[in-house]
């Protein structure tokens, strides 16, 4: 016989037994995400030692082979999710834009050295949409066209500079993107030994390095910001590059609107936006920003592309003879090139959806960032997930791009030639322009400005790599190239050779008349 006290006892030990079935239950029946394919982790750091700062875009390559299309890897607790099939980017950061779309917060890139202001490092929101809504005044298609003159002047003075010192060509491509948005943001030519471009070429190169991962050991560990300053001495570095920079985005800022009161037709980015500053509602500071990185962010991009379209004119002469001969066929020795065939020279816009295709500036992109929680294909991504559209392996995916590794602009000329300007399709058919709501807002410009640098170089000179002793041209190595967030290749030796002495007196002529 079971006595009182007992049957008391009975009631916790079933509400426990309880507890425990449903637990139990749950646990059983739990619908678990499949863990997203990637490497195996070391516990606590991830595969912070596994994922070399060189060449990244090798060892993801490497990834993809091995574990697909979605590849995740941990850095010291953060997720990294890496999309190499452009149909999950399209998914992800396009139609979900709304959560893909920020930037990884970086202390000292972001907060210190830019007052987290640069548009380029913005989380998605209203400071973002307001910068790029400044920026779309000045790049939108209907606006390039205006720019025509300024990207024949500054194309043509390529040209001379080439003729004149063609063993600097490695400068002179790079000065090329660099004089013409110089010119379109503050209204002025850019002179040859203008001190305001190699401060801006500075600040650029430092963003460049500071926002890199791994750069700066706060953005692994935020938890260091907290020290204070004595035990940070990055902070006071960071703050005063701020500082050199705000300083003279500021004086240009300052110089245009000085201008402007004497001048009030004057026409440049920066006018436009001191013009709408209010309509904008752009702080002064903010302002400054957005003028100064027009130059930042379009300059090393155009100059990097113009630098590997040399390097593959130079490893494959069929393919610039193919370009030249096209170029021949509508503009002779005496006329020098302009946008008037942009159309009709079908092969050297392919030639520079190849060249971007084949060699893309940004092998991983800019990574995006991940805003909440979401699920895809079965797989949960935790919000905070650093995105990476990895371009390198989609334009190198053999079912899309056969032969891949080949410079083939023919692959281009079969594909549908699409209605409208054939500037505003730069992008199509590659992905070197990103993708969703931070894709480049740049590429309509860039696509004219890259253009008419091409088909000019093409026209006027042969571009040969270097014999060796024995007269065998020296090998290039698409590898020997910087790494980083973008990558160039390294100096290498090319020769400029005019085609003709008709077509240097086209060009001689033609720059006394500027
Ligand atoms: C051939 C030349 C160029 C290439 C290949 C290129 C490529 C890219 C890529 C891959 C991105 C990152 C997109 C993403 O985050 O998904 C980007 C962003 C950007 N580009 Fe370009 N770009 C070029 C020229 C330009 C030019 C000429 C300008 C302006 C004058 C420009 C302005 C920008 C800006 C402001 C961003 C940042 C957008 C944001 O964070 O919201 N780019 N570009």
């Amino acid at each position: 016989m079971r006595s009182f006290n007992s049957e008391k006892m009975d009631i916790p030990i079933a509400a426990a037994g309880l507890v425990f079935a449903v637990l139990a239950f749950r646990w059983l029946t739990r619908r678990s995400s499949p863990r997203i394919p990637g490497p195996r982790a070391h516990p606590f750091v991830g595969h912070i030692f596994q994922v070399p700062k060189v060449k990244t875009w090798k060892y993801m390559e490497r990834l993809w082979h091995e574990y697909g299309p979605i590849v995740k890897l941990t850095l010291a607790g953060d997720d990294l999710l890496i999309l190499n099939d452009p149909a999950d980017a399209e998914a992800l950061l396009g139609r979900r834009s709304k959560i893909y779309s920020s930037r990884r917060p970086l202390v000292y890139a972001g907060k210190y050295m830019s007052g987290n202001m640069r548009l380029t490092l913005l989380p998605y929101g209203d400071n973002l949409k307001k910068q790029r809504a400044a920026f779309h005044g000045m790049l939108q298609p209907r606006a390039i066209g205006g720019y025509e003159d300024m990207q024949h002047d500054t194309s043509l003075q390529l040209l001379v500079n080439l003729y004149r010192t063609p063993q600097d060509f490695y400068t002179h491509f790079p000065r090329f993107p660099a004089s013409l948005i110089f010119t379109m943001s503050f209204g002025q030519k850019m002179k040859e030994d203008n001190k305001d471009l190699a401060a801006v070429q500075g600040v650029l190169y430092d963003f460049v390095r500071d926002s890199n991962p791994g750069a700066h050991l706060v953005d692994t560990f935020p938890i260091l910001d907290k020290l204070p300053d004595f035990l940070s001495p990055w902070r006071a570095e960071a703050k005063r590059k701020h500082e050199d920079t705000i300083g003279l985005y500021r004086r240009l800022a300052l110089d245009v609107k000085k201008r402007m009161e004497k001048d009030p037709e004057l026409e440049c980015f920066t006018a436009r936006l001191w013009e709408q500053q209010a309509k904008m509602n752009l702080t002064d500071d903010e302002l400054y920003y957005v003028s100064g990185s027009a130059f930042a962010a379009g300059t090393d991009t155009s100059s990097i592309t113009l630098l590997w379209f040399v390097f593959a004119m130079a490893t494959n002469p069929e393919t610039m003879k193919k370009a030249q001969r096209e170029i021949d066929s509508f503009f002779d020795a005496n006329t020098l090139p302009n946008f008037s065939k942009m159309q009709e020279l079908r092969y050297c816009f392919a030639l520079m959806k190849e060249v971007i295709r084949w060699s893309p500036i940004a092998p991983l992109s800019f990574p995006h960032y991940l805003d909440a929680d979401d699920e895809y294909k079965g797989y949960h991504i935790k919000k905070g997930t650093t995105v990476i559209s990895n371009l390198w392996n989609m334009h190198h995916t053999e079912s899309e791009f056969p032969d891949s590794y080949t410079f083939n602009p023919d692959r281009f000329m079969d594909k549908k030639a699409g209605t409208g300007d054939v500037a505003d399709r730069l992008g199509d058919d590659i992905y070197g322009f990103g993708f969703g709501r931070r894709a480049c807002p740049g590429q309509h410009l860039a696509a004219k400005s890259t253009w008419i640098a091409v088909v000019r170089t093409l026209w006027a000179f042969d571009i040969v790599p270097e014999k060796d002793e024995l007269g065998h041209p020296k090998f290039l190595d698409i590898d020997d190239c910087s790494n980083g967030l973008t990558s160039r290749p390294n100096p290498f030796p090319a020769t400029f050779v005019p085609r003709s002495s008709a077509h240097i007196d086209t060009i001689m002529a033609s720059y006394e008349r500027i």
